[in-house]
């Protein structure tokens, strides 16, 4: 190992990778509330890590590490999946303006915290433009995870904040009882559209048939353990967007991240017509006209 570690953010994904990356080696944690875990610090020292694995919700990452981070050749992953509504920026862009992009690198892939905690076994993809990144986070994840390479970045972003949207909907369709052909339909037809979206920005197609984009998208699209699969669930249930979240109690990427997808898509006139009825649900739309729309010529 060549240097010290910390993980940002004690949430369910922030926990479950402090206890993966101390399998072999020390790992410090820290977040906004302090809470009673094994080598939890204080944020200042985190900070004084060389390697940095970040688990803070997408839409908070702009104000924190403007109010919170000052680079000191940090070498960083970030294990955020969404992309910034307010902005339309993809996490990259707005780590951009923070750390030199040869220091920082995107997890990818299928990974439920919950299983990660119990050591269960997974495979990640760490993205990166530099190798050496890669070379360099390997050693720290212990036996039971698998990690690849990638240079794709903006592949991987998009694969990890898409499928949280397409759980929505494949939610949506398990809990109006609409058939399991009729959820095969929408996963398989996601994966074509967020292949679209994110070919126009530049992301590679085989991102999306490995690990971050099918892997990802088939874990999370078909299982009560995704956060954002219960709030399709919960839409299905004419709940509103407020009790579904407050009984959540986590953070569920994929409803800022439709706002997000619905935004760029119209701004660079890309066919995201999935991604479209799960923002107009979120809007208020009846979520059985929004997938009889989607599901009929
Ligand atoms: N859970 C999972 O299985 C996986 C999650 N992810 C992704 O990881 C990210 C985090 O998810 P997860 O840990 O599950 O979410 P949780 O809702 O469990 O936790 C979110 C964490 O972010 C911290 N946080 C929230 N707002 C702020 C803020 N304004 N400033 C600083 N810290 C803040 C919270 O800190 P505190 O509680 O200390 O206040 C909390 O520790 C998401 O992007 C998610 O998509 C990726 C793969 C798997
Ligand atoms: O990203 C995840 C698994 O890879 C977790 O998905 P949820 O946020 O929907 O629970």
């Amino acid at each position: 190992m060549k240097g010290s570690i910390a993980v940002i953010g004690a949430g369910k994904w922030g926990q479950a990778l402090h206890f993966a990356l101390s399998q072999k080696q020390k790992c410090l944690i820290t977040s906004r509330t302090k809470r009673d875990i094994k080598n939890f610090v204080d944020l200042d020292t985190a900070l004084k890590c060389d390697f940095l694995v970040i688990a803070i919700p997408a839409q908070e990452i702009r104000a924190w590490l403007k109010n919170n981070f000052k680079f000191n050749n940090h070498k960083i992953l970030v294990a955020s999946k969404g992309i910034e509504a307010s902005s339309g920026e993809f996490l990259n862009e707005i780590y951009a303006d923070f750390v030199p992009e040869k220091n920082i690198g995107f997890i990818s892939g299928p990974s439920f915290a919950a299983e990660v905690i119990q050591g269960l076994p997974c495979a990640l993809v760490l993205n990166s433009s530099s190798k050496e990144l890669y070379d360099d986070f390997e050693p720290f994840f212990p036996n039971f995870i698998k990690t690849y390479y990638s240079d794709d970045v903006i592949g991987a972003e998009v694969a990890g904040a898409y499928k949280n949207v397409l759980a929505i909907a494949s939610g949506i369709c398990e809990g109006l009882n609409l058939g399991k052909n009729a959820q095969a339909s929408l996963i398989s037809r996601g994966l074509v559209e967020m292949q679209r979206f994110g070919k126009h920005f530049g992301a590679k197609k085989s991102s999306f048939v490995g690990l971050s984009g099918a892997g990802d998208l088939f874990l999370t699209a078909s299982s009560t353990m995704s956060r954002n699969y219960r709030v399709g669930l919960g839409l299905a249930e004419n709940k509103s967007l407020e009790d579904i979240l407050e009984e959540l109690g986590e953070v569920a990427e994929g409803v800022k991240t439709s706002e997000a997808i619905y935004n760029l898509s119209s701004k660079h006139e890309i066919y995201t017509p999935i991604a479209k009825e799960v923002k107009l649900v979120l809007d208020g739309k009846n979520p059985l006209d929004s997938l009889k729309d989607l599901l009929s010529n």
